[in-house]
């Protein structure tokens, strides 16, 4: 079955607070969705309610098929999430964490050095987990939620506050484990997170999907200005509207041959965010 998650028309009431309002969304195999905004848009009640832990207002949410309202745990052999750091035993070793969970979910030991190696932990197997650093940590609260092979994963801010290195080793294998057939559920603030990872993203404001698409389909609908950036042989570099007059003389330096580099401005998934809602997502 392709379709991992259904959303058809949730919204979801805190004491007659509405924080989600009429969500449509669909998760495929092999697909990263994002679900983007700021802090308070409710990304996280929306993995709640498709994960069971909470239950929506209206509307309906399905995982495989089945309405969250009625998954039972036997669902949890299928998914896994990362929603914080928590979950992690610390007066055991890195190793010792995943025997613990591989116990658990019936995988056999020899899964868990794999795994250590790739997620780049293998050297750090025998230090407690009270030691590691925030980004070995979050490799390993990763590592847990993945080490069964869930069809789905839940992640929830997976690189906030990590150093650019380890986020990017944490992008490169959320990309494997999508072209290995994971679906996954992403929350971020971060759209360049999102711009590189995700298939599809949502993009959510006072609980509202105010633009849904690809970040690339976004990214050109919202490119209302169309202007380049020109960096001439001189050093100099100018913006080119879309007029006569600053057309013909890009016409010009291009026939002259006295262009460096050349590049369309189309916005940034970021500038996408603010032009739609009228605000930044810090
Ligand atoms: N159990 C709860 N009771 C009452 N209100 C809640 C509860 N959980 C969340 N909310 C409210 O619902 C809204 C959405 O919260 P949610 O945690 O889903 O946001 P978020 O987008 O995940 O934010 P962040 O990026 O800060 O994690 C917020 O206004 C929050 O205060």
């Amino acid at each position: 079955m392709n379709e991992i998650i259904k959303l058809n028309h949730v919204s979801k009431k805190f004491n007659n607070e509405l924080v989600l309002k009429d969500i449509n969304a669909i998760l495929h195999k092999g697909e990263i969705l994002g679900f983007l905004g700021p802090s308070g848009a409710g990304k996280t009640t929306t993995i709640k309610i498709i994960t069971g832990q909470l239950h929506q207002t209206s509307g309906e949410a399905c995982i495989f098929g089945i309405d969250s309202k009625n998954i039972d745990e036997t669902i949890y052999e299928q998914i896994g999430i990362v929603t914080d750091m928590s979950g992690v035993y610390e007066r055991l070793t890195v190793y010792d964490n995943l025997r613990y969970f591989s116990k658990i979910h019936g995988v056999d030991k020899k899964e868990i050095n794999i795994l250590l190696e790739r997620v780049g932990l293998l050297e750090h197997k025998n230090k407690l987990a009270s030691k590691l650093s925030k980004g070995q940590t979050q490799r390993l609260v990763l590592s847990r939620a993945i080490l069964h092979k869930p069809k789905v994963l839940f992640l929830d801010e997976p690189t906030s506050g990590l150093d650019p290195s380890t986020a990017l080793k944490i992008h490169q294998l959320l990309l494997e484990l999508k072209s290995e057939g994971m679906a996954i559920f992403l929350t971020t603030h971060n759209m360049e997170e999102a711009t590189k990872l995700c298939d599809h993203v949502a993009l959510l404001n006072d609980g509202e999907i105010v633009e849904f698409g690809t970040p690339h389909q976004l990214c050109l609908k919202y490119n209302t200005e169309k202007k380049y950036h020109v960096l001439l042989d001189d050093k100099k570099e100018y913006v080119i509207h879309q007029t006569r007059e600053d057309l013909s003389q890009l016409n010009e330096w291009l026939l002259e041959n006295r262009i460096e580099t050349l590049h369309s401005c189309e916005p940034t998934l970021e500038t996408v965010f603010l032009k739609v809602t009228g605000r930044g997502l810090e």
